[in-house]
């Protein structure tokens, strides 16, 4: 398991990892499981941008808005709310959720396995090769001369494993600002009071909810779309929309930002909180109208961290995602020949997670490391037992965590329809069922499945509605496993769960 001392020359392992978000956690656990002698090269903090400024942030601090505006929703409850959410506790809990942004909890799991991390910048310098910069580390390894470049040679395989940066558009006066991105704003320690958010995707609807339930009094989304979530169903952009508007978050679409700077308003700085009491932010949109605000979170989407990876040494392009076939091996990467020994000539490098750029979703990115650990270590054919759309959007399942919740998988009805397949789309209300009921009054959502007419079978669904989350993992599994309607009519959904909405659905298709 250990690495092998080459006298002067590299440091050798079966495999060398960079980057240790989640997808390089898992790759290089998985791997080093399964025998293999593992590095795992980090230069900020094991767990990646998923547990310090992503997921795990983000969705602690959605959780007391979601849990009180659940309870509203339920008579005799909702008279037991009374009072604000107390911002320092949630805070507090949100520190404790990221380990104090230190991966003090995160290090044992890789070390228990074996795995060697190494703490610092890496490079490719060359097929097989990656040199770690230790001085470009936040917490530099303990015993490594400041300043050493440790050099490491792979046998099988080298992981790209770097993720994405927050992306800032190039509109004039923003980087002037100072905006916020995911990290400022996931890591805030006071509520600014008025709020813009450039970006109504994922990470702009769920902070831009969140900091309204925590206390901001003016939220305002700027998303260039017709409708928030674009991506997904368009009722799901719409019933999250009217629900933001119903809470005092306003919504503007299809429109775009033209300049943005800080200057006087005359109004009050921000009170429920401003950390530094900054001039306030003012937006310019391409209407002419102006929006002034405290802070402007920019939330328009991620680029890969592959600027300064080494990739131009292996003959790839810098700063664009990395490109992989169905087995998530980089496409276009020169070969190994005359390596250290076991690798495939051409197969030797792989990325997975945001880097590839197929799916910016932890739970995707952890798979991509399960199938590339089993595929280094011999476990799995690369041909054959790698579904052929891997991590590709047929199969993808996705949540934002937004009240209502939108949970999806596969294909949306258009997305199908663009494919070609013949399909149909049913819905019906997901509070139309007894178990909605049960929860709350004044619940809303809608519950889709898209079939496949010809195969009989579901290609995508969508979930909307409160705690929705839990009903994907049954449309995940219709859809991966490819249940026949026929069959589908027989898994019997518990009464009263939300889950009959599946039985509307099929009797509303027609069975
Ligand atoms: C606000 C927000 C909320 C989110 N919420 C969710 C959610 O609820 N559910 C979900 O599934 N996804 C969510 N995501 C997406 C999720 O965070 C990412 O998909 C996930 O973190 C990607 O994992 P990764 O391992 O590919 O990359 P990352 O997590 O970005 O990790 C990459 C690691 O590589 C390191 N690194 C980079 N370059 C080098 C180098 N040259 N040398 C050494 N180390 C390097 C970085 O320091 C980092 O630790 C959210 C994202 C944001 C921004
Ligand atoms: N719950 C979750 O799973 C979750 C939560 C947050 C983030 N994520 C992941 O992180 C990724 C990044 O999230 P994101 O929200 O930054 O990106 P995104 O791609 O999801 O959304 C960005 C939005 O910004 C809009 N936009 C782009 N440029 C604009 C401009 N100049 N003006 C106005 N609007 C503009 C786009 O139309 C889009 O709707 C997501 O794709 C998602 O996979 C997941």
């Amino acid at each position: 398991m250990s690495a092998v001392a080459n006298g002067p020359g590299p440091e050798v392992f079966d495999v060398v990892v960079i980057g240790a978000g989640p997808a390089g956690e898992v790759v290089a656990g998985r791997a080093a499981e399964a025998g293999l002698s593992v590095a795992v090269v980090e230069r900020e903090r094991v767990g990646g941008e998923c547990s310090y400024w992503g997921c795990i942030p983000s969705k602690t601090l959605l959780r007391p808005g979601d849990v009180i505006a659940a309870a509203r929703r339920v008579p005799g409850a909702a008279s037991a709310v009374t009072g604000e959410i107390d911002t320092p506790a949630a805070f507090a809990r949100r520190d404790e959720m990221v380990g104090g942004y230190s991966d003090e909890g995160a290090v044992p799991w890789l070390l228990d396995r074996g795995v060697t991390l190494v703490r610092g910048r890496g490079r490719l310098a060359g097929p097989l090769r990656v040199d770690v910069d230790t001085a470009d580390a936040i917490q530099p390894d303990a015993g490594t001369p400041a300043g050493t470049t440790r050099r490491l040679a792979a046998r099988k395989a080298v992981v790209l494993a770097t993720g994405t940066k927050a992306f800032m558009p190039p509109i004039p006066g923003l980087a002037d600002v100072e905006p916020w991105d995911n990290r400022s704003a996931t890591g805030a320690t006071l509520v600014p009071r008025r709020l813009v958010v450039l970006g109504g995707g994922a990470v702009g609807t769920e902070l831009a909810q969140g900091f309204r339930r925590l206390g901001t009094a003016e939220v305002t989304i700027i998303e260039g779309q017709p409708r928030l979530l674009a991506r997904e169903e368009p009722f799901a952009g719409d019933e999250v929309g009217a629900a933001f508007e119903a809470e005092g978050i306003a919504v503007r679409t299809g429109c775009r930002v033209t300049a943005v700077r800080r200057g006087d308003d005359g109004a009050a700085p921000g009170p429920a909180s401003s950390e530094r009491r900054r001039p306030p932010v003012v937006v310019t949109l391409d209407n002419g109208d102006e929006l002034t605000a405290d802070e402007i979170l920019v939330a328009v989407g991620r680029r890969p961290a592959t600027e300064d990876l080494g990739l131009e040494t292996v003959g790839l392009t810098p700063g664009r995602p990395v490109t992989v076939d169905s087995s998530l091996r980089a496409v276009g990467a020169t070969p190994a020949t005359g390596g250290s020994g076991e690798a495939d000539g051409d197969g030797w490098l792989y990325a997975i997670g945001d880097v590839n750029g197929r799916a910016l979703l932890t739970h995707m990115g952890k798979y991509q490391g399960r199938l590339v650990a089993d595929l280094v270590a011999g476990r799995r054919d690369a041909a054959g037992a790698v579904p052929v759309e891997v991590a590709g959007e047929r199969l993808i399942p996705r949540v934002t965590f937004t009240d209502p919740q939108v949970a999806a998988v596969g294909l949306t009805e258009q997305a199908a329809r663009e494919a070609g397949l013949p399909v149909r789309a049913v819905s019906v209300p997901t509070s139309g069922v007894a178990g909605s009921s049960v929860r709350g009054v004044g619940l809303v959502g809608t519950s889709q499945l898209v079939v496949d007419e010809e195969r009989r079978v579901l290609v995508g669904a969508t979930f909307t509605g409160q705690d929705v989350q839990e009903l994907l993992h049954s449309a995940t599994i219709a859809i991966v496993g490819e249940v026949p309607l026929e069959r589908l009519w027989h898994a019997v959904p518990s009464f009263p769960t939300v889950s009959e909405v599946w039985l509307r659905l099929l009797e509303t298709y027609g069975l």
